[in-house]
């Protein structure tokens, strides 16, 4: 079985250098661009899928479709789960990274952005109760460290995705910066202190080949000079 992350395209947030999260952003043009790109490299590895996971929010949905159409491969069952969902930056969403660097500090900013404790400073995410309405309130966060991101994800990854990858299917998840940063966390059992340094960089995809125990064999960043 093979296991391939891919983060979404360049979002309007990621363009215009804001905090995004839960925000619903969708993809550019180059966005777009980048998404078919990586299509096109899924399609030169000649890469076999049997299904796709991913977030609730557009930037990663148009991802996936723009993959999925590049590979002729539209057919693919397609989960979407909030459990995939950006880490949510809390009331820093919305804002501008240079911003908040000069509000609070180059260090402060650092620490939410790549600490694994670090919880931003919280949001009233009443507005999202309408969007997300299977969610009792109390579970929709209002700012996630990254250590909370990694445990919202994990019933999905032990529930849903660990048993596909277990049967020996091919699976795809398009996903978002900080939630492929977990993921890097928990296959490659990395410290917190790893996993600080760890940057994952738009619509690359990131392939792991496993051992049968899942543990992994091999790692390997597709990008059009790696073939
Ligand atoms: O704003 C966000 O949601 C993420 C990714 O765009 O930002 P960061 O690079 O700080 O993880």
């Amino acid at each position: 079985m093979s296991f391939i992350l891919i983060r979404h395209g360049q979002s309007v947030s990621n363009q215009k250098n804001l905090f995004t999260g839960w925000y619903d952003a969708p993809l550019t043009s180059l966005g777009k661009e980048q998404a078919i790109e990586a299509g096109k490299i899924l399609k030169e590895h000649h890469v076999h899928l049997d299904t796709v996971h991913t977030s609730l929010l557009t930037r990663t949905i148009q991802t996936t479709y723009l993959i999925l159409e590049t590979i002729d491969k539209l057919y693919l069952p397609v989960h979407k789960t909030w459990r995939l969902n950006g880490r949510h930056y809390g009331a820093l969403e919305g804002m501008n990274k240079d911003q908040a660097r000069k509000i609070y500090g180059e260090d402060q900013v650092k620490q939410w952005r790549r600490s694994y404790r670090a919880v931003p400073p919280l949001a009233d995410t009443h507005s999202l109760c309408q969007r997300y309405p299977f969610l009792p309130p109390e579970v929709i966060p209002r700012g996630e460290s990254l250590e909370q991101t990694r445990r919202r994800m994990e019933p999905y990854i032990e529930e849903v995705i660990q048993p596909e990858l277990l049967q020996g299917r091919d699976v795809l998840v398009v996903a978002h910066g900080n939630v492929l940063r977990a993921f890097t966390m928990i296959l490659e059992n990395l410290s917190e202190e790893e996993v600080f340094k760890v940057e994952i960089q738009n619509a690359q995809p990131i392939v792991y080949d496993f051992h049968s125990d899942l543990s992994v064999a091999k790692k390997i960043i597709w990008t059009r000079s790696s073939y």
